[in-house]
């Protein structure tokens, strides 16, 4: 099996890939990942959705909606973040931007005056620090022997001990199954009107169906128009998510529906 992630190689996002493929390539963006397995070029792609601190991750949540794709199955991960540099004298810290949100508290009490530095993965981060001794990583830990030897400066600083990271592993399309405990669906209902959502929740909630993620995301198109993300903790084998698909199919007969499919869950420790 091959797949594709976020790189370089020590990503959070490569350590979960590895649960799923021994042949892992990488790509600088979620959207980059997506439209690479969208297109057939690899059997599979992960990508995270979402993380207990920060929330979702956005641009996956607008890359699924915007290419055919489908949910194999999903990975949840602790994320363990250390400060990696060559020395002490640093003035910027390069990370993700999700990866410099966790720390958010650890950076503001020890480092209030560095530059805070977004970049493409956590993995790219530490790649700057490896080449540069005016910049720090954040990342995991084993990112310290990846390569020329960084000090590892300080460890878990996450803002909580519980960082948890939620990973979509995708397939094309055409590999969409029924099977599984959670189904993830998105919604462009392309109407507006007192009570929609209320309705499409009550798709659910009418027949039992306990949603575990509900959220919105503006379609692009003009301001006020939303596409709806949920996850539910059951299949669609299940007749009873047939009949809410089938009643949130026709409140939403003016746009579209996207079923990803259904998936387990994988625990993954490393
Ligand atoms: O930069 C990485 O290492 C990633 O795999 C990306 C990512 C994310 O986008 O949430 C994955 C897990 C952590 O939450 C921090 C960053």
């Amino acid at each position: 099996m091959n797949a594709v992630t976020l790189g370089p190689t020590g990503t959070y996002s490569h350590r979960a890939a590895r649960a799923v493929a021994d042949d892992v390539s990488f790509r600088e963006s979620v959207t980059a990942i997506i439209e690479a397995v969208a297109s057939g070029d690899f059997e599979r792609g992960v990508v995270p959705i979402e993380n207990s601190i920060e929330g979702s991750v956005t641009e996956t949540l607008d890359a699924l909606a915007n290419y055919e794709v489908c949910v194999t199955s999903e990975i949840v991960t602790p994320i363990r973040h250390a400060l990696l540099a060559q020395g002490e004298s640093f003035d910027t810290i390069a990370s993700h931007a999700q990866a410099l949100a966790q720390c958010r508290s650890y950076l503001e009490e020890h480092y209030p005056d560095a530059i805070q530095e977004a970049v493409a993965s956590t993995a790219r981060g530490v790649q700057s620090a490896r080449e540069n001794a005016s910049i720090a990583g954040i990342g995991h830990p084993d990112n310290a022997t990846n390569g020329a030897e960084l000090q590892i400066l300080a460890e878990d600083i996450q803002d909580q001990d519980s960082n948890a990271t939620r990973f979509f592993v995708i397939a094309p399309a055409d590999e969409r199954t029924d099977a599984g405990g959670k189904t993830s669906l998105i919604v462009y209902p392309n109407v507006n009107y007192p009570g929609l959502l209320l309705e499409l929740l009550e798709a659910f909630a009418d027949r039992d169906i306990n949603l575990s993620r509900v959220e919105s995301r503006p379609s692009g198109a003009r301001l006020g128009d939303y596409l709806f993300h949920f996850d539910i903790e059951a299949g669609v084998y299940e007749s009873r998510v047939q009949d809410a698909l089938d009643e949130i199919e026709e409140l939403a007969s003016e746009g579209w529906v996207r079923n990803l499919g259904s998936y387990d869950t994988k625990h993954v420790l490393y």
